[in-house]
């Protein structure tokens, strides 16, 4: 067994958006996805994977719904109170893990938008991230990439070997990446993932290909197929059961 094999990692989970891109009363992250809130979906494929320690769940303040949520039992679970764009949410989150997680420590940051996140793919991300000093779970493009002109015409059309989509979880130490995103704040720049906070600094994390289904619930047609594929996981997994 590797060292990195016997690592476990608290994950913070990101769920203090407002949804706008997907509207509705709820936010997304409480939408019924076969009659199970979303979030509960996360929370459970998380918790299921022996490599995670604990959850810390970053919610939006006096959010109304959590209280009802369907928790799972059995990992340490503790909540944060997230801020205006998602890497305040982040960051609150990892001032409020516990203390026993110290500063070189790694540890994980999910969306709780993306429920299809796969146990294997987490094991992996864990498993080639760590000795490579952090990374993320991503895949690479699979269209051909155009860069519009500025009146939506087609500019060029660009090499698409080198692209990839990021994906959550990320992994990185405690520390290095609550100081990343500081930086980053305090410079005016919204790191839309962590990755990108860390990569202002020189980190270089390791591009960890995972599975293409696990998509972010942004728009309400991504909550149908996200049902769809959280059926099928379900069933396959039914399948190789019996
Ligand atoms: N201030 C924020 C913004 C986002 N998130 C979380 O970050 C994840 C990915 O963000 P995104 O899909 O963009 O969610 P929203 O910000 O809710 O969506 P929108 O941008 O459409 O409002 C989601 O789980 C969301 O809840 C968060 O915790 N805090
Ligand atoms: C972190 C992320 O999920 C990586 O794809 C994504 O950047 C977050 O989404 P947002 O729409 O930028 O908030």
């Amino acid at each position: 067994m590797t060292a990195a094999a016997q690592v476990a990692c608290w994950c913070v989970v990101v769920a203090a958006g407002r949804g706008l891109r997907f509207g509705g009363e709820v936010p997304k992250q409480y939408v019924p996805i076969d009659g199970r809130p979303l979030l509960a979906w996360t929370l459970e494929r998380l918790a299921a994977q022996p490599r995670i320690a604990g959850l810390l769940v970053v919610l939006a303040e006096a959010d109304p719904y959590w209280p009802d949520l369907d928790k799972p039992a059995g990992t340490p679970l503790r909540t944060a109170t997230g801020g205006t764009a998602r890497a305040d949410s982040v960051l609150a989150g990892l001032a409020a893990l516990p203390d026993s997680v110290r500063s070189d420590d790694f540890v994980l940051v999910h969306d709780a938008a993306r429920p299809c996140v796969r146990a294997a793919d987490i094991e992996r991300l864990i498993d080639l991230g760590v000795p490579a000093g952090g990374g993320l779970l991503a895949a690479p493009l699979r269209d051909t990439l155009k860069r519009a002109d500025g009146e939506q015409r087609v500019g060029a059309t660009e090499p698409r070997d080198a692209r990839w989509r990021a994906f959550t979880p990320q992994l990185f130490r405690r520390g290095d990446l609550s100081a990343a995103l500081a930086a980053a704040r305090a410079a005016g720049i919204e790191a839309t993932d962590e990755a990108m906070a860390m990569e202002r600094l020189g980190f270089r994390p390791l591009l960890v290909e995972g599975a293409d289904d696990n998509i972010k619930v942004t728009t309400p047609a991504d909550r149908v197929l996200a049902e769809f594929l959280l059926r099928r996981m379900a069933r396959d997994a039914s399948a190789t059961v019996s």
